[in-house]
């Protein structure tokens, strides 16, 4: 049957058909590439690449009409330029290149794919009673106009951010929040981190974006709060001492804002994802130990 379907589409395309067979590893190489594409799109999408990309896009049609048209000495100077060209869009995007590798080198990559480390799953999470004091510090905050910047912490540790700042390590509470963010006290510059039900540092600075499509009217508070969401899967917190609106930023995207409900959604969207990651490692941990276990036996 399968061959007479063949016979009948090369007859009319009047060649010879060639199905390749499909092995496991290459499903496996499509996959990964896929994967690798997609997160490629990703940065070029948060980055400055994404305007070095319609830069090539212009110099490529302006070479192809100079091909076309068989301009010479154009042609010329695009051939000897391109080692030039080439080290100077390394040199213009090394920070940007010197994050992507910082990513891979930190395990950042690798740890919002699989926990490497081993590191609690469970510490993670946070309870609603945190839920509930972390939305009403907030919108307390956002009242009176007292500038805040609240990270909460998910899979991807941070500890590099945590150890700028003041260890704090204490239960979250509405009012230890709002008491670390009262001007004019030790702790109320710069962002506080928090890891699960616990406040564990204040004063913590936060890398800054250079993303251009922030809008102009934000500060450095702002921009620290997309600069983390850019590098790690934190959810942040902030609210604005000059008008008093509540923003929330996430994989580099900030939503301006937002209404108590907004928030508490935000909240309650990634407490989901951490109990599914939870259980998903404790499924695997659950395994792993019952083989354990049999092998000792
Ligand atoms: N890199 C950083 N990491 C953590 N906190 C920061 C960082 N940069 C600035 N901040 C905090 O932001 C405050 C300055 O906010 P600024 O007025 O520049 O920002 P903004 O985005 O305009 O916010 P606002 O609307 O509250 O004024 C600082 O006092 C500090 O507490």
């Amino acid at each position: 049957m399968n061959q007479a379907i063949l016979q009948s589409i090369e007859r009319f395309f009047g060649t010879d058909i060639y199905f390749p067979r499909i092995h496991f590893t290459d499903i496996l190489e499509i996959v990964i590439l896929t994967f690798l594409i997609y997160q490629l799109i990703r940065w070029i999408n948060n980055t400055k690449a994404w305007m070095l990309l319609k830069g090539i896009l212009v110099l490529a049609i302006c070479v192809l009409v100079a091909t076309i048209l068989r301009m010479h000495t154009i042609l010329y100077l695009v051939r000897n330029s391109i080692t030039v060209m080439a080290t100077a869009v390394v040199v213009v995007f090394q920070p940007e290149l010197r994050r992507a590798l910082e990513k891979l080198g930190e395990k950042q990559f690798l740890t919002s794919v699989i926990n490497l480390d081993g590191s609690n799953r469970e510490s993670i999470r946070f309870s609603d009673a945190t839920k509930r004091d972390i939305v009403d510090a907030t919108f307390a905050m956002s009242n009176v106009k007292t500038g805040a910047l609240i990270v909460v912490e998910q899979a991807i540790q941070l500890t590099e951010y945590e150890t700028t700042g003041i260890r704090v390590d204490a239960a979250v509470s509405k009012q230890l929040l709002l008491n670390i963010f009262e001007h004019n006290t030790p702790l109320h510059d710069g962002a506080v981190i928090m890891r699960g039900d616990r406040i564990i540092s204040a004063t913590s600075y936060l890398p800054l974006t250079d993303s251009s499509n922030i809008s102009k009217e934000l500060g450095t508070r702002h921009r620290a709060a997309l600069g983390l969401s850019e590098v790690s899967d934190a959810l942040i917190v902030v609210v604005s001492e000059e008008t008093g609106f509540v923003s929330v930023a996430q994989s580099g995207k900030l939503d301006r804002n937002i209404t108590r409900n907004e928030l508490e959604e935000w909240l309650t969207q990634i407490q989901i994802k951490a109990n599914a990651t939870s259980n998903w490692m404790g499924r695997i941990k659950g395994r792993v130990l019952k083989h354990a276990r049999k092998d000792s036996k």
